[in-house]
């Protein structure tokens, strides 16, 4: 559809433009895609109309259905409904241009020289089209950029619009949930057509946990089934490990010993996003049973009951160490930790566990005024933790796997006696979320569009 360039920075789609009488001849009617459609009053655009046209001829001007734009000095107004505009400034559009020019289609790296967009970049022309918002720079050479409506959707930041590509809905679980577990088998797991292996991320991403039923008593057998999420996190302890109550390694976890309820690598400034355990063989002993907590059900319990242990717990950082092993001495960065809950800086949501009393360093960082509250808080913490309703106590065995996402899922075990044989993994959490998002791509895309496998990763995913 050719644009009529009606001023600098105006411009209206040549049938529009022939077909209506324009009210502010800035304004045209874009695709409201699921949006009520309504008119835009000039007082909502801030906007003079060009000629004495009240509201109501807006609504009569409603012929197509694309949302109403504007422009306003540096910025590109949406009008999607009468109540929902969004507002672009000129160079946060001109610098998200996706045109193979400025934006690398296949590595989807940015070719744009973004410090080169002038700071009062005004469009020549905007124009709403069936396939998005286009837009026409003032270049040598006429430079145009296509937004897909979707995509201004999405990523609309003024204001937001709740579309962003939300994370699978958490379940969050007591200790009733031992009696439907969620688990995959071995098969599902390993089958080629990653159907099962998408079914098994979606359980983790969901309940924090899954347990894998069939697997081969193997170490063998558990590493392949490790390694079909990612490739195995190295760390001091070795890549895939089978181990025993022989100290093989500086940590109790090497020991007889019973382990609370506990996240992994608090150590390390990024722990590990997954835990997987396989339990290979128990002889001439009792014990060594299993715990596992939902650490998001415990803290939606602490924040409901007990809001102000919560914030400490949430802004309170916490040292912790890894010395056992005499050529590795682990601390985070920075050396005073994190707090045992962390949140989205973004959505405020809570998004990470992170607590494991035994390896947690010297508190040399608390306020003086806040110690005893600080004890106190991790102590209410503790009795929700340790409590019946969140324990979640199961025995493992050869052929049951267990995986735990380590952001959320405390584990531990009890002490035991005799001969114990654990082996499994840890996985990164940037690889397993990466492995999740390419099989939501594969299997969660619009059944009536091609797999993205068939064609190109869209310029306009979402995590992009
Ligand atoms: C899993 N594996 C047995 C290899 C090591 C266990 C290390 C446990 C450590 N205290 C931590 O909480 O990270
Ligand atoms: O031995 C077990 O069952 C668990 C050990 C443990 O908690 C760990 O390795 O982090």
């Amino acid at each position: 559809m050719a644009c009529v360039p009606l001023t600098r920075d105006l411009c209206m789609s040549r049938s529009t433009l022939l077909s209506r009488s324009i009210w502010g001849a800035n304004i045209h009617r874009g695709l409201a895609t699921h949006l009520a459609r309504g008119a835009a009053s000039a007082a909502a655009l801030n906007v003079q109309p060009r000629s004495p046209t009240t509201a109501r001829s807006v609504q009569e001007v409603v012929s197509d259905d694309l949302p109403t734009i504007s422009m306003d000095g540096r910025k590109v107004a949406v009008g999607w409904d009468t109540r929902t505009w969004s507002r672009f400034h000129n160079i946060w559009l001109r610098d998200h241009c996706r045109c193979p020019q400025c934006f690398h289609s296949t590595t989807k790296q940015r070719l744009l020289n973004t410090f080169e967009i002038p700071a009062d970049i005004t469009p020549s022309q905007v124009e709403p089209t069936a396939d998005g918002l286009q837009v026409s720079w003032p270049s040598s050479e006429s430079h145009v950029s296509l937004y897909p409506w979707s995509w201004l959707q999405k990523n609309s930041y003024d204001p937001p619009l709740g579309q962003r590509e939300t994370r699978a809905e958490k379940i969050i679980w007591s200790s009733k949930i031992q009696t439907s577990p969620p688990t995959i088998t071995y098969q599902e797991a390993m089958a080629e057509d990653d159907r099962g292996l998408y079914k098994w991320l979606s359980h983790i991403d969901r309940f924090g946990m899954c347990f894998i039923s069939g697997v081969p008593p193997t170490p063998e057998a558990t590493e392949e089934l490790s390694r079909r999420i990612g490739f195995i996190r190295e760390t001091q302890y070795g890549k895939f490990w089978d181990f025993t109550s022989d100290l093989a390694k500086g940590d109790t976890a090497y020991t007889t010993l019973a382990l609370g309820a506990h996240t992994d690598n608090t150590y390390f400034t990024d722990p590990c996003g997954l835990q997987l355990f396989h339990l290979l063989s128990h002889t001439e002993g009792t014990g060594g049973s299993t715990l596992l907590v939902d650490g998001f059900y415990v803290a939606s319990i602490l924040k409901e009951l007990h809001p102000e242990a919560y914030s400490i717990l949430a802004r309170t950082p916490v040292p912790a160490h890894a010395a056992g092993e005499p050529s590795a001495l682990y601390q985070p960065s920075p050396p005073s930790g994190y707090p045992v809950l962390g949140h989205d800086p973004v959505t405020g949501e809570l998004i990470q566990v992170r607590w494991n009393n035994d390896d947690r360093s010297v508190m040399n960082n608390l306020d003086p005024y806040q110690v005893e509250e600080w004890y106190n808080a991790i102590k209410t913490w503790h009795k929700l933790l340790t409590s019946p309703d969140s324990e979640y106590w199961v025995q493992l065995g050869p052929g049951t796997a267990v995986i735990i996402d380590n952001h959320r899922v405390l584990h531990g075990r009890s002490a035991f006696t005799g001969k114990r044989r654990m082996c499994g993994a840890y996985i990164g959490v940037d690889e397993y979320r990466s492995k999740l998002a390419v099989l939501r791509e594969k299997f969660a895309a619009n059944p009536n569009t091609p797999s993205v496998l068939e064609t190109e990763r869209s310029i306009w995913s979402p995590a992009l």
